[in-house]
């Protein structure tokens, strides 16, 4: 018995032991890494505050725990520590919107993403996950066309079918006085626009009785995790094989989006596996992928999957709050709306007449609203990028080759060196801007060889569906309705506190003259 105890009192020493040693290499390992960053690291001499030199300890705490006030943060630091700030150990971030085109450059200047900023993404093989300079631009290279000016303009009647499409359903709801959720309405438009462009068939979601909200509440819960997702990327490979019935368990949001996926992987095999019989495929994103003129290696299911997936999540929610953000900022600025609704009879003398996208696009009044409100909204977080051979020179400050910098497109958005009065709503500074011979910047689509693959498209549908909107019909904000418009919270896209989004109305009257 006592030679036991002596053999379990010497096992439980070494297990101490062991322990002991085990904590003590851990408490020296964030010493020396903490005395690093502080003292050693390339960035040490920049500005900020020592937190966040030393850990990501913060960024964790108010992006996860707190749920996405990490921009806010950013945003305060600034304020105490001037235009450039290492926010992270490894990260510096400049709040000044006229050095942006220097971070976000063309493809002459060479800029790779940071891949701690596209582990949480679950679309490995996509254009927005590629990491390479080089990769990158042969990627996007294969959709450019499909999204450029002259390709949009040439689907003009398929955007116009589906906003008449929505005119006929707000017509209906005119009649019965329902209350729509207009991110709703939205964003069956652009889903519906975007998925027949891109697959040859509309996921019809205008003719769902209640205006299906399970995209943007599945791309929503998508957005909600990305935080979580960048600090423990383990989970993207746990979630990725998640059986849809288990998926449907957890939430139906997850479970759409897994849906969504399914439906896609599917259609991807499809079309590699008889490329020559594309059938269905004829015209779209997955024809556009299989070109011959690619290599092999890069025509596969997978790529062909992601990539149309990618073009499906960035299509649809983007937009539709973009749109939805044009319908709040005017029915809450009452004498921009007359003024708007003024300019849009001259190219639309009766509500019925057909818009023309080219007649819109000349309107300047309805240009400054659409990029007023683009300028106001919470689009995409902060996206660093790398000059790997660059050094770069801010001010007196020289950003060694190789580091991470980025700069928030919201903060950019903000800048009161473009925008004075930043905060406040005011479509006049675009034609005032206009009328002294200069061009204001508008940050929200990005810059450079990886801005917004979808500018084309997002313009042309905010043109159509805010003429049809306002030309059309009398409508008013109900009370409360709506939310996530203060940012308040940052998870990609900007949401309320509560974590939510949208705008409620009624549509008061279909206007007859
Ligand atoms: C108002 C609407 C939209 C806004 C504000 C917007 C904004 C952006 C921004 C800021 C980026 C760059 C993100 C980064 O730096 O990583 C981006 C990328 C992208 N967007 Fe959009 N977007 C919009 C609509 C669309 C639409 C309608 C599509 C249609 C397919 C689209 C497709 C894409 C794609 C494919 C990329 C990736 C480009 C690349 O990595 O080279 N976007 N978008």
């Amino acid at each position: 018995m006592n030679a036991l105890s002596a053999i379990l009192a010497t096992l439980a020493d070494q297990q101490f032991a062991v322990l002991g040693l085990v904590l003590s290499l851990v408490v020296g390992y964030v010493i020396c890494n903490a005395i690093y960053n502080l003292y050693f690291h390339p960035l040490a001499g920049f500005p900020g505050p020592w937190w966040a030199h030393v850990s990501t300890l913060h960024e964790f705490y108010y992006d996860v725990v707190q749920g996405g006030l990490y921009t806010k943060v950013i945003h305060q630091m600034h304020e105490k520590y001037g235009p450039i700030v290492r926010i992270t150990p490894r990260e510096l971030h400049i709040s000044d919107a006229t050095y942006f085109h220097e971070i976000y450059t063309g493809p002459s200047r060479l800029r790779t993403k940071d891949a701690e900023f596209v582990k949480n993404i679950p679309l490995p093989t996509s254009m927005v996950n590629t990491i390479n300079h080089e990769l990158h631009r042969k990627r996007r290279s294969y959709l450019s066309n499909f999204f450029s000016k002259q390709s949009i303009n040439g689907i003009e009647f398929l955007m116009q079918e589906k906003v008449d499409r929505m005119v006929a359903r707000l017509k209906q709801d005119c009649q019965s006085g329902k209350t729509v959720e207009m991110y709703y309405v939205s964003s069956s438009l652009t889903s519906d626009i975007i998925s027949h462009y891109s697959y040859g068939e509309s996921f019809g979601l205008l003719d769902d009785p209640e205006y299906s909200g399970t995209s943007v509440d599945g791309s929503n819960s998508l957005l909600k995790s990305l935080h979580i997702l960048r600090f423990f990327p383990f989970l993207v490979v746990v979630m990725k094989p998640l059986p849809l019935w288990l998926a449907k368990l957890i939430s139906p949001e997850l479970g759409s989006i897994v849906e969504f996926g399914d439906y896609l992987s599917a259609r991807a095999k499809q079309a590699v596996a008889s490329p020559q019989a594309l059938g269905l495929s004829k015209g779209t994103v997955f024809e556009a992928l299989l070109s011959p003129e690619i290599p092999v290696h890069e025509r596969t299911t997978q790529r062909l999957a992601d990539e149309a997936m990618l073009v499906q999540l960035a299509g649809t929610d983007t937009t539709s709050r973009a749109l939805t953000s044009v319908v709040y900022r005017l029915l809450g600025n009452q004498r921009t709306l007359v003024k708007l609704k003024a300019e849009l009879k001259t190219s639309m003398p009766t509500p019925d007449s057909t818009i023309y996208l080219k007649e819109l696009e000349k309107l300047p009044y309805l240009t400054a609203v659409l990029s007023e409100s683009l300028r106001m909204l919470y689009l995409a977080s902060r996206a660093p990028r790398i000059a790997p051979t660059e050094t770069l020179q801010y001010k007196q400050w020289t950003i060694p080759a190789g580091s991470v910098m980025g700069a928030s497109l919201y903060l950019s958005q903000h800048d009161p060196a473009y925008y004075p009065d930043p905060y406040v709503f005011r479509p006049e500074r675009w034609l005032e801007a206009a009328a002294r011979g200069e061009k204001l910047p508008l940050f929200i689509f990005g810059h450079g060889a990886r801005s917004c693959l979808g500018l084309n498209l997002a313009w042309a549908e905010l043109y159509l569906a805010t003429a049809a909107l306002f030309r059309k019909f009398d409508m008013e904000a109900v009370k409360g309705g709506d939310v996530g418009f203060d940012n308040y919270r940052e998870f990609g896209f900007g949401f309320s506190k509560e974590g939510k989004f949208g705008m409620k109305v009624r549509i008061t009257g279909v206007v007859e003259e």
